[in-house]
């Protein structure tokens, strides 16, 4: 479908003009990138430092006088922050990291009959070439890990689509690798040992799915995924609505693409990509064998024994599975579909079931339909442009995440008072103001969907999922914008910061902890039912200590300015959090973070809970040992740096250099904790302040964030606003202290 195109041997320079693209914010916050055509479009919508910035191009940032103070540094950092500011007042930003969407936007595209530009093929080729692992020429689960099956087979299979020939060195390569990693096999269920002969037939289950609706891996060499589970009564504690959110909505299309075990038809390059991914003749593999076939470098999540023994049951279910329930279920199924379709303004939960969702929705409707020009005008929304070519991001965007730190940051460093920022902070408020969600979704109980009404989510209001602690950032940010500065106007009335509030108070579980998106729903057994071998802890919702936090905190903060407003349902929520906190304290003193690497993220968190309810270094046990685990993993430079593998092994695992970010979260958390000894403070500042740049910006470093235990993601808007807010409050904490 796509045509072939010449690749030049490195991807160091661009394949397209990078003087050409332009991000145009729209919307509420919405991020589309666009190649312009000709000089006269050039001319008139010239690029911007927002555009250059994230292109690496150079933004012509002046150099600033050298600080003195932590407090000149943090206000450089924002004096070149702001050239990052988009004219509807929040922080574009890249937001890629994992290594599996570019192959779900590309293959779930190409089954729909859906192009791309040849501009964007030819950066999202360039863009694999350049996190292609220069040793073994694989890819691996997210940019920084090693080459597994799961990142090189469906990273290969994308850019053959994309257009890149069978025997450019880069697939060569590639090819090589694939081979030999699936050649390694660690069978499950572990009592039947099945040698894999090698290739994509060892890749784990979702690999196995894209591949198959791609028409290159056999149906039968994947384990069921049943629609009907969704006939089942809703009480049934199982029920797929009480799985975690993503999980589920995942779930939903791809038990309706399995259902009809949907296939694109061959063509000349489906059945070259059957030779390719395989060492052996894919007519002679015995597909039946491949269910449980991964290989050993992707395993993270082996299958538990009664997994393997309902896909077993399953297994046999699908060779008499009944028609008319198949299609009830499958009706069922779809009905789901087109609801989160219509919740989300077709850009859905993520980007793992946008691209679902689309070829659900063009199979059953076509490529003439609505549908498929929806789900094509906000696939853009996760196309993201880099200096390294094209990536598909984590969802469409980290906005309010993004605004709702920096925010806090500059008015709690006193930055906003600032007359150059004025006009910055105004329009963050008003970014603030429009993007919180002022009604719950269209399509509520029938989809299974908590309450929106009064929530902010991670990125725009369109996707309209409300995040327990993007509401409470999101809270936090407007009460501090709205009442500690004396120049904003009350954009957001009190009724509007009561619905959040009334929100968030649905939203604690049982042991007064607070998970992602909605309470826990199901079982902690349903863990063992996770089919997807390479993540951990995903069937089900968790407490976070990062989550409780922001929701504590914002709650505490809103009653410093509303003592009235359900004053004890709040004392008793902050109360029940704290005690999830101790609980979920490790006894070494740490918390391990989930969203961020790892215990200095969790921790920064965990500790300004605690400062809440007067629990310090002085006061409190529990924060002492936290403190003392913290200034132990001080290194020799005055910082701090752990690897993502803390997030995989819950236990600290030492980065090779100190880290900027971690450093902020650590000398945070320290200040949070009121630490009374002044040093390690003060050599974390220094190590901040020594890599600042002449214009006020930071370095990219290691990648940030992570989820579900093996992904990690990337928040560069970090390196500016947590250095910054650091800065400037150590600044103070320096002076008294
Ligand atoms: C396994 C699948 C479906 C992959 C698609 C990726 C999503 C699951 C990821 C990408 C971004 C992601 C890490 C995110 C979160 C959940 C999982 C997401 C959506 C949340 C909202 C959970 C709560 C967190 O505190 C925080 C707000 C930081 C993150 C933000 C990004």
């Amino acid at each position: 479908m796509y045509s072939r195109l010449p690749i030049p041997n490195s991807a160091e320079k661009p394949f397209t003009e990078y003087s050409r693209w332009r991000l145009r914010v729209s919307d509420s916050g919405r991020h589309t990138w666009h190649y312009l055509q000709t000089q006269e479009e050039c001319d008139a919508w010239p690029q911007n430092s927002v555009d250059k910035f994230w292109l690496g191009l150079d933004v012509g940032a002046e150099p600033l006088p050298p600080a003195n103070t932590p407090l000149e540094a943090a206000r450089n950092g924002y004096t070149f922050y702001k050239h990052l500011q988009s004219h509807d007042g929040h922080f574009p930003g890249e937001y890629g990291g994992p290594m599996f969407l570019i192959p779900g936007l590309v293959i779930g595209s190409y089954v729909s009959g859906m192009d791309f530009t040849t501009q964007e093929r030819f950066e999202l080729i360039r863009y694999l070439m350049n996190r292609a692992h220069p040793e073994d020429g694989g890819w691996g689960i997210h940019i920084e890990g090693p080459s597994t099956v799961f990142g090189t087979g469906l990273n290969y299979a994308a850019i053959r689509l994309l257009g890149m020939e069978a025997d450019h060195p880069v697939c060569t390569k590639a090819r090589a690798t694939l081979h030999r990693l699936g050649k390694l096999c660690l069978s499950i269920p572990t009592c039947v040992l099945i040698c894999s002969s090698g290739g994509a037939t060892a890749i784990p289950s979702w690999g196995k799915f894209w591949l198959s609706l791609l028409n290159v891996y056999d149906w039968e060499g994947n384990n069921p995924v049943p629609p009907e589970l969704w006939l089942l009564p809703d009480a049934i504690p199982f029920h797929p609505h009480r799985w975690w959110i993503h999980t589920r909505t995942v779930y939903i299309p791809m038990s309706y693409l399995y259902g009809i075990r949907f296939a694109m038809p061959e063509n000349d390059l489906i059945l070259q990509l059957r030779e390719e991914l395989y060492p052996e003749n894919y007519y002679s593999i015995h597909w039946p064998s491949q269910r449980n076939n991964i290989a050993a470098v992707d395993l993270y999540s082996p299958h538990s024994t009664i997994l393997d023994i309902l896909n077993g049951v399953l297994g046999m279910y699908e060779s008499c599975a009944l028609p008319p329930l198949r299609r009830a279920a499958l009706a069922r199924a779809y009905d789901l579909i087109v609801r989160e379709d219509e919740n989300t303004g077709y850009q859905t939960l993520g980007p793992v079931s946008k691209m679902f969702n689309l070829v659900a929705r063009v199979h059953a409707e076509g490529v003439e339909s609505d549908a498929f020009r929806m789900h094509k005008e906000k696939r853009n929304d996760f196309m993201w442009m880099s200096g390294e070519g094209m990536m598909m991001c984590g969802t469409n965007g980290s906005q309010l995440w993004d605004i709702g730190f920096i925010t806090q940051a500059v008015v709690e460093t006193g930055l906003a008072e600032l007359p150059e920022n004025t006009e910055s902070v105004l329009k963050a408020l008003e970014w603030l103001e429009d993007a919180q969600i002022l009604d719950n979704p269209l399509h509520y109980a029938s989809s299974y969907r908590h309450g929106t009404k009064g929530a902010w989510g991670f990125s725009t209001k369109e996707q309209g999922y409300t995040v327990s602690d993007c509401t409470g950032e999101g809270l936090k940010a407007v009460l501090y914008l709205q009442k500690q500065l004396s120049f904003t106007p009350q954009l957001i009335s009190d009724r509007r910061i009561f619905d959040a509030v009334d929100l968030l108070l649905t939203l604690q579980n049982s042991n007064g902890g607070f998970a992602s998106y909605e309470p826990i729903r199901g079982p902690h057994w349903l863990e063992w039912l996770n089919p997807a071998e390479v993540f951990g802890n995903i069937m089900i919702e968790y407490n976070y200590p990062e989550c409780t936090t922001s929701v504590i905190t914002s709650l505490s903060i809103f009653h410093t300015h509303y003592p009235d407003y359900r004053a004890a349902d709040i004392s008793r929520t902050v109360k029940g959090a704290i005690k999830y906190l101790h609980e979920c304290q490790q006894p070494e003193g740490g918390w391990v973070g989930s969203w961020g690497i790892c215990f200095t993220y969790a921790m920064q968190f965990a500790l300004e809970s605690l400062s809440l309810v007067g629990e310090t270094y002085e006061t409190s046990d529990s924060s002492r040992r936290a403190c003392e685990f913290l200034v132990g993993k001080q290194r020799a430079d005055g910082g701090w740096g752990e690897s993502y593998k803390s997030c995989e092994v819950s236990q600290w695992v030492e980065h090779e250099e100190s880290q900027v970010v971690q450093t902020c979260w650590a000398v945070m958390a320290l200040m949070y904790a009121k630490y009374p000894h002044p040093e390690p403070i003060a050599r974390g500042v220094a190590l901040v302040m020594a890599r600042q740049q002449q214009d006020g910006s930071w370095k990219q470093e290691a990648i940030e964030g992570v989820f579900n235990k093996t992904c990690a993601i990337s928040y560069p808007n970090f390196k500016f606003s947590f250095p910054i807010w650091m800065l400037g409050k150590a600044d103070k904490y320096l002076r008294e202290n």
